[in-house]
């Protein structure tokens, strides 16, 4: 979210800045109100209700919207400010330049410690970390709400910012129990939740069919943000970090924009989509003029990634690289991301004898191209004893499941 921007340009900002205006009365709230007593447990925090997962590249807000305000025991001055805020967060699907709500994502009629309302989902770059704050600021929440649960990495790199600036702490919960959490219960609340990519290799025939995941366990989860981590989950509450790897969606973005020029993760997936990467990339057929059959190497396999461009060969050429485009480039770093992650996560599913792989992680959003070649790449390798499955929330789980385990407290 970027306050700046809002203030000068947007609408809602005027009218959330009018509405502050208008309720100036804003208790200040006092240690036992804040969410967390004396004794430093939390208490029966007054609404609003936000989990934040503040990651490497994207910082993922959820906001828990009431139905009826009155259910959240707040003073008459908090429900005004509160029904400020609901309107400011609610009325939007885009706060300054960088802040979005994923509209298609919010989940109504859910409860939460008893309470009926709706899930908002809410991100921006946690580069914009400090505008969030002013903003925050801006609008008076500090007077409001002084805990919000808080996961990922930057909720231990910015506690210092939130108590500074705003006055907040953060209650901080670990990213890999909130992302189990969240998990969990959205599964449960949204019966289409989880699905799988039929047919993945071939475009006409290809669909997503829904997936009954009420029995997963267990199963293994491929969190595909800036870097990656792969967690094998046996129960609930019984999992372990297997493996993970520092070549994800960060390094994606980061080589997409540094080899096309491009600025936006959007952007790097619209070019990509529209690419080739057999271009770029060298394929077992290329050096065997066919498949390698003798162990299962098919001719459109690639081989090596990147290497058409460089190595000594037939594609060696100058004339060759003259005929790659920004489109190939894009394309082909999607494919040697993917393609890396794809094996890491066969590997870990069949050491750890699972066959269910659960890919998640902003990388995925809207991003069907590295869905479909995952998909592609467990049934092939596994000759079809593994199932990639998917999940319509990919990046919010930490979110949502560090706000449970806040109000579980
Ligand atoms: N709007 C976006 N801006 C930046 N990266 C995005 C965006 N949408 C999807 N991504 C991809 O998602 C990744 C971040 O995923 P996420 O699960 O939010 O991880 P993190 O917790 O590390 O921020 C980025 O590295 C990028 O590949
Ligand atoms: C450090 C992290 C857990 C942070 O999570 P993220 O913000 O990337 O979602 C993740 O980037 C990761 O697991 N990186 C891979 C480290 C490795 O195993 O090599």
């Amino acid at each position: 979210m970027a306050p700046h921007s809002c203030k000068s340009s947007c609408q809602v900002d005027a009218t959330m800045s009018k509405e502050n205006e208008d309720t100036p009365n804003l208790p200040n709230k006092t240690s036992d109100m804040n969410g967390i007593d004396s004794n430093g447990l939390i208490d029966n925090l007054s609404m609003p209700w936000f989990g934040m997962d503040i990651g490497g590249t994207l910082c993922k807000l959820v906001y828990f919207e009431p139905k009826d305000l009155s259910e959240c025991e707040s003073s008459a001055s908090e429900v005004e400010t509160l029904r400020n805020i609901r309107r400011y967060l609610t009325k939007n699907s885009a706060y300054g330049k960088t802040g979005h709500r994923d509209i298609h994502l919010q989940m109504d009629n859910v409860t939460v410690k008893g309470v009926s309302g709706t899930l908002h989902f809410i991100r921006f770059p946690t580069s914009e970390m400090k505008n969030f704050l002013d903003l925050a600021k801006y609008k008076g929440m500090a007077k409001l709400v002084t805990t919000v649960c808080a996961t990922g990495g930057g909720a231990y790199k910015f506690e210092e910012d939130f108590k500074r600036e705003v006055n907040m702490k953060l209650a901080k919960f670990d990213e890999f129990d909130s992302l189990l959490k969240g998990l969990q219960y959205i599964d449960k609340n949204n019966p289409s939740e989880c699905y799988y990519w039929a047919n993945p290799t071939e475009p006409s025939k290809c669909f997503k069919v829904n997936h009954d995941f009420s029995h997963p366990y267990p199963f293994l989860i491929v969190n595909i943000g800036s870097g990656v981590s792969v967690l094998a989950v046996y129960s609930a509450t019984n999992y372990r970090r297997v493996s993970g790897t520092s070549i994800g969606g960060g390094t994606f973005l980061g080589l997409c924009c540094l080899l096309t020029g491009c600025n936006t993760f959007e952007e790097a997936i619209e070019l990509a989509a529209e690419g080739d990467n057999t271009h770029v990339d060298k394929l077992v057929k290329d050096i065997y003029g066919g498949d390698y059959q003798r162990f299962g190497l098919p001719g459109d396999l690639v081989a090596s990634s990147f290497s058409a461009l460089c190595s000594f060969g037939q594609m060696n050429s100058r004339e060759k690289r003259s005929k790659v485009s920004r489109q190939d480039l894009a394309r082909a770093t999607l494919v040697t991301i993917t393609n890396n992650i794809g094996s890491i996560a066969r590997m870990c599913a069949t050491q750890e004898k699972i066959d269910r792989v659960v890919f998640i992680g902003n990388f995925l959003r809207v991003n069907p191209i590295a869905m479909k070649l995952l998909a592609y790449a467990m049934d092939y390798w596994s000759k079809g004893t593994m199932k990639a499955l998917f999940l319509e929330h990919e990046g919010y789980f930490g979110a949502v499941g560090c706000l449970l385990q806040f109000h579980e407290a």
